[in-house]
């Protein structure tokens, strides 16, 4: 089947599309990236209204690649229009972070966005509609969001910590001296900020277990840091925060969501928590997870080690931290 044989086209919104992830990210969606050869995708993008005429410079773009399976792009500056009938809705646009900056900093400058978002996505969307908040700070974004999506499920609002996983998954592999698809699940739990936890007590290298072949002081004094503080540690050398990385993250993220992860790996994805490892339900936290058919499930079962518990609870209580936040600005 070639893109003019398939299926209806899926929308897909995309906030933020003028912006530095949007750059590196609408392509690969146009390209197949995401959604596979044979699904053709319309794009919806969004954004504020004095940044429409560069998204439209990026559209002069999109066009010029001649993209089989692109069936249609429109440029918006109203929610309301931009999430109509959308099926997968990849929120980027807010203000990033810059030099010294802590994620707190962003809780009341980016809320605002999220809760009109929200109710656009709550009005508009399309019955399968899948959300993945980047924009930070993301976990806490995403809750803002569902708030006010009342009649969509809670569960279909996550957030972006595929990049934290792949950074951790980039480490250990160097780390083993081994290529990354050697590495098996690794578990990005809690915030994306500094306090997550990139957790290697379950993850394999080559099938043995990664704590055989690290030290655990390595774990604790480089690796875990390493992992929590690359943000910061990307926008010292480069000058702006991750981009081309983020947007390769936002699109595995949702082709993952969507295609299913692999037999005998996982993911690691912000999700309303059910209650599971102690978490509270509905915090918007990272897991690892398993996805298939467009569903994704809490790997189930996992021992916690002490170590484990105490950086979880860590995170979570984070979490709660910019809920209350939140909850004192009115967002929620
Ligand atoms: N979760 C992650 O792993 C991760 C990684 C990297 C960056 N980020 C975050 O992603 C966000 C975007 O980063 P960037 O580098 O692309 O920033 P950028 O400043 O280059 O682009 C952001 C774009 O969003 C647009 N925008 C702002 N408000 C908007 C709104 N209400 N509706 C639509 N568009 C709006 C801006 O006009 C701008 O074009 C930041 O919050 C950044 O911190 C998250
Ligand atoms: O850290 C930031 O502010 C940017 C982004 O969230 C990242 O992890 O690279």
């Amino acid at each position: 089947m070639n893109a003019h044989t398939a299926a209806a086209p899926v929308t897909v919104t995309v906030t933020g599309a003028a912006g530095q992830i949007g750059y590196a990210l609408l392509f690969r969606i146009a390209s197949g990236a995401m959604l596979g050869p044979e699904v053709p995708v319309k794009l919806n993008l969004l954004e504020v209204p004095q940044a429409v005429h560069a998204a439209e410079g990026t559209v002069l773009e999109l066009l010029d690649c001649a993209f089989e399976l692109v069936a249609g792009i429109d440029v918006y500056d109203n929610p309301a229009h931009a999430f109509d009938g959308a099926s997968l809705a990849l929120l980027v646009g807010a203000k990033p972070r810059g030099p010294g900056m802590e994620r707190a900093d962003l809780l009341a400058a980016n809320g605002g966005i999220f809760s009109v978002q929200g109710r656009a996505i709550n009005d508009g969307a399309a019955d399968d509609i899948k959300v993945v908040v980047v924009g930070n700070p993301a976990n806490t974004n995403a809750l803002i969001t569902a708030a006010h999506a009342p009649d969509i499920p809670a569960s279909r609002f996550t957030a972006l910590t595929r990049l934290d996983h792949d950074r951790a998954v980039a480490q250990l592999a160097a780390r083993t001296g081994t290529g990354v698809s050697a590495v098996r699940k690794l578990a990005i739990w809690g915030n994306h900020s500094a306090t997550q936890y990139p957790d290697i007590s379950h993850a394999t290298v080559d099938g043995r277990p990664a704590t055989e072949l690290v030290e655990q002081d390595w774990i604790r004094d480089e690796f875990i840091p390493r992992v929590a503080k690359r943000g910061a540690e990307v926008i010292a050398v480069r000058g702006g925060s991750s981009a081309a990385s983020a947007a390769n993250a936002a699109l595995e993220h949702m082709r993952l969501w969507v295609q299913g992860t692999p037999e005998g790996d996982w993911t690691s994805m912000a999700v309303p928590s059910d209650g599971s490892y102690g978490v509270p339900e509905g915090v918007v936290s990272s897991f690892p997870v398993t996805t298939s058919g467009g569903s994704y499930k809490i790997v189930p079962g996992l021992e916690i080690s002490d170590f484990s518990r105490s950086r979880i609870d860590a995170s979570v209580t984070e979490l709660q931290e910019e809920r209350d936040g939140v909850r004192a600005l009115g967002l929620i």
